[in-house]
């Protein structure tokens, strides 16, 4: 055993092989990811929203506030939900009034407002009352329906649960 008999055992057919299947695995990533990103699975992050000129303006009161009907006897139970409405924007207000109100909205030359104010905390624009059984949660699903519209999930019960939270609870 001496120091002649060392000689490097580099077996080439092997890297061979081996290089060869990394080369086809990297393929078959790139094909797989390719095929996500053109099934749309690759959009993670939130759209902006587009202003439709069309639609808009149609929720929002002066006061900001929509009462659909009065509880009628003891115990009457009033359902309230809340609506938020996107910038009304006619092209050249947005970067103003928009602004003011703690949104982004950029204004494009062929009309189309993009809005972009997620994550900001805003107090809503209008609000549903109305009975319990009284049709709130169709109101707002059809008002739902309109792009400019964005409605909290569920009833958020402010007013008569959490008021003591305070606004910047109901914000
Ligand atoms: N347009 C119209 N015409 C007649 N009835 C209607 C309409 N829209 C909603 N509804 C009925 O209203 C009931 C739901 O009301 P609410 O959304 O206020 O329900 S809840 O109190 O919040 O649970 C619910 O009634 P029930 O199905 O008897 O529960 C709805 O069917």
């Amino acid at each position: 055993m001496g120091w002649g008999n060392w000689r490097p055992r580099f077996n080439f057919g092997q890297l061979k092989v081996q290089s060869k299947v990394s080369v086809f695995l990297t393929m078959i990533l790139i094909v797989t990811y390719l095929f996500y990103c053109l099934t749309g699975y690759c959009e993670s992050l939130p759209r902006p929203l587009y202003d439709q000129q069309s639609l808009r303006g149609k929720v929002h009161t002066d006061d900001g506030t929509v009462h659909l009907s009065q509880p009628h006897g003891p115990g009457a139970h009033w359902n309230v939900s809340v609506l938020r409405e996107l910038p009304l924007s006619s092209g050249h207000e947005s970067e103003t009034a928009a602004g003011s109100r703690g949104q982004t909205a950029v204004s494009s030359s062929d009309n189309i407002t993009v809005s972009n104010n997620f994550g900001t905390k805003e107090f809503p624009q209008a609000i549903i009352i109305g009975v319990k059984k009284g049709g709130t949660r169709a109101l707002l699903e059809f008002l739902r329906i309109h792009p400019d519209v964005r409605a909290v999930g569920a009833e958020p019960h402010f007013f008569d649960r959490f008021y003591d939270k305070g606004l910047e609870w109901y914000r």
